[in-house]
């Protein structure tokens, strides 16, 4: 059993007469203490993906199965259960809800999730280089600081599977450094980390790299 596995995943978007096929019949697995990065063009499907298996978005086809229970077509009450026990997500759009301080952001992550805990949240706001700024609200922070605090979030509940996608498309080289010590600690902890990136520095250090074009796996 793996920590998360897609199976012939297809998504559809229309816009009018348009259809765009973002993904097209899309198969990976993650296993546990591994970290695997999606690499491909802008628009060949990368984030449709990381919707699709996390329950955010449904697949037209195909399903996702997390540590071996099925997400696909369950009530969004269930999938919402089954995502906040299992992921920790830092999409692209950020995670931070703008009327509460970082320190506020993590505390309700943890709640949500079940796993309240005072203590992790200085941990987790040092291991990230936010002590500093516990009190501060997200409009206040840099890009690096949103970023950091964006995965100090996404880490809040300890989960076994983190899904980031552009973890590091708009830090300076430092934090992206840091940030890939946060991916390197967790595969040595055993747990799962699925990135979408554009970085090459990034890239290069996952155990495995899948390439996506056009909505499909790009096996070259
Ligand atoms: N909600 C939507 N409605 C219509 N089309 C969409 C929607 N979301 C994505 N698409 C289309 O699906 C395709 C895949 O988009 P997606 O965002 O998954 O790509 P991506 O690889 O993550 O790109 P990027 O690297 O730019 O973030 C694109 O053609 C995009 O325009």
């Amino acid at each position: 059993m793996h920590a998360l596995e897609a199976h012939e995943l297809y998504r559809f978007f229309h816009i009018g007469d348009d259809e765009t096929a973002a993904l097209r019949g899309i198969s990976f697995h993650l296993s546990a203490g591994e970290i695997v990065a999606l690499v491909g063009p802008s628009g060949s499907g990368k984030s449709t993906l990381l919707s699709c298996v996390t329950g955010l978005d449904e697949p037209d086809g195909g399903h996702v199965e997390v540590a071996g229970m099925r997400l696909t077509r369950r009530s969004e009450t269930e999938r919402t259960r089954i995502r906040a026990a299992n992921f920790g997500i830092l999409p692209q759009s950020g995670n931070l809800f703008g009327h509460l301080n970082v320190e506020q952001n993590l505390r309700l992550q943890m709640q949500l999730a079940g796993k309240p805990n005072e203590i992790r949240i200085g941990a987790l706001l040092e291991s990230v280089d936010l002590q500093h700024r516990a009190r501060a609200f997200p409009t206040e922070l840099s890009g690096g600081e949103t970023a950091r605090a964006g995965l100090a979030v996404a880490l809040a509940s300890d989960p076994p599977i983190l899904v980031a996608d552009e973890p590091t498309a708009e830090v300076d080289r430092d934090t992206e450094l840091r940030l890939i010590a946060h991916f390197e600690a967790r595969r040595r902890a055993g747990l799962a980390t699925l990135l979408a990136t554009h970085s090459q520095a990034l890239a290069h250090r996952a155990d495995r790299i899948i390439g996506l074009k056009d909505g499909r796996i790009d096996d070259e």
